[in-house]
């Protein structure tokens, strides 16, 4: 007799790692242009010469990433002769991180600690470049938040001009970037005084059709026939299609698959989706705040508290006026910021005029989360 009931030793789930943020997919549609365009960046250095410059662009959870990592590995399958290397730079935001990332895949090793300046680190990779006359490919993910204190614009040329001490040391970029209304391109022209010149590779948000693939994929995989039925696929499409995050459905999949097993359920029911939503709501509300730069911080915080104090709606040039830290931005440098949060859905931006500079701010999330997972006023600040 087929039971609805799960035993305490059993589990709806197949293989729990397929719903985990590192784990590589062994589908991955929807990004055939891209890849192909990446692939075309990578082909002059298969020859020998410099691989090409690119920026991938897109929203948060779009595939940028995985796109990258996914042709770093096709490049290990296929030659020795390029060196590629992930820097994350969401815990690699110095200089020197980013060179002893660079240098630990060039060397197998991280730099001795102590004592060793920057200078010495990139001497050592072009040294290692010329001599073994390998190529690098360097992505650097999530370059914007190299971008305060021109850290960027840094790296990017002491790269890309490696053959001048190193001759045949060849160097190249892939810089990935969430925050659509930097043009990384623009702002790398002031500071980078080799050429630049990227490709500019857009990855546009999926589609509810696309999300659905996505993770009808990883059901398949993850969970045990029968688990996940098509309607309960639905909402999880719906709420995730808010965020336009993959890692949004994905974390809600798994998390309503234990609430199912906590309730001793062989099948999902939408009580296990909304209880899932209320939890994972915070924790992508956590994971976007913490990929913002301190400044932009601390903007959203104060959209948090001034919501907690307001009674009526918020705008723009009251939030501007309003804002406590010193030395305070400049209009159009904060003007950019509320755009971001905008783009990355933490508020709502609404035009008050045509054409005019005033907008209402609506936070999207309950103020006190917000400036509980903000943090500390001044805390970190570029
Ligand atoms: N086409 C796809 N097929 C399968 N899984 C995907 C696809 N696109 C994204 N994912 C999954 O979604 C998650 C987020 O993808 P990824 O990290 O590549 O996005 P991103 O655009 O780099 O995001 P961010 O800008 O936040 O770094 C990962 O778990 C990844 O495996």
């Amino acid at each position: 007799m087929r039971t609805r009931l799960l035993m305490s030793d059993q589990t709806l789930f197949r293989s729990i790692d397929v719903f985990e943020i590192d784990y590589v997919p062994e589908f991955f549609n929807y990004r055939e242009s891209q890849l192909k365009d990446l692939a075309y960046q990578v082909r002059p250095a298969l020859e020998g010469g410099r691989a090409l410059n690119a920026i991938c662009r897109g929203l948060p959870g779009t595939g940028k990433t995985s796109s990258v990592l996914r042709i770093f590995t096709e490049i290990e399958h296929t030659t020795r002769k390029i060196v590629p290397v992930y820097v994350n730079c969401q815990n690699d935001r110095t200089k020197y991180m980013v060179f002893s990332r660079i240098y630990a895949a060039v060397f197998g090793h991280t730099p001795a600690r102590t004592g060793i300046s920057i200078k010495s680190v990139l001497d050592a990779i072009g040294g290692a470049l010329q001599r073994q006359e390998k190529s690098l490919i360097v992505c650097l993910d999530d370059a914007n938040l190299l971008h305060y204190n021109n850290t960027l614009g840094d790296v990017v040329n002491s790269l890309l001009r490696l053959h001048q001490d190193y001759p045949g040391a060849r160097a190249a970029v892939f810089a990935t970037v969430s925050d659509m209304n930097l043009d990384i391109a623009t702002e790398l022209s002031k500071w980078v005084l080799s050429p630049f010149r990227p490709s500019d590779i857009y990855f546009p948000p999926y589609d509810a059709g696309e999300i659905r693939g996505i993770l009808l994929d990883r059901i398949r995989i993850g969970l045990y026939p029968g688990v996940f039925s098509a309607s309960m696929l639905d909402c999880i499409i719906e709420q995730t299609m808010e965020s336009g995050d993959v890692r949004v459905g994905l974390d809600l999949v798994k998390r309503a698959v234990l609430n199912a097993e906590c309730a001793a359920r062989t099948e999902v029911v939408e009580e296990d989706i909304t209880k899932a939503y209320a939890q994972a709501k915070h924790v992508h509300l956590a994971c976007t705040i913490r990929a913002l730069s301190a400044d932009e911080r601390l903007l959203l915080r104060r959209i948090a508290e001034l919501s907690q104090e307001e009674t009526g709606p918020l705008v723009s040039g009251a939030i501007y006026g309003r804002v406590e830290e010193t030395p305070k931005v400049g209009y159009t440098v904060f003007s950019r910021q509320l755009r971001k949060l905008d783009s990355l859905r933490l508020v709502d931006l609404i035009r008050v005029q045509a054409g005019g500079r005033t907008s209402e701010v609506a936070l999207r999330y309950e103020p006190e989360k917000v400036v509980q997972i903000c943090g500390k006023r001044g805390v970190g600040r570029e």
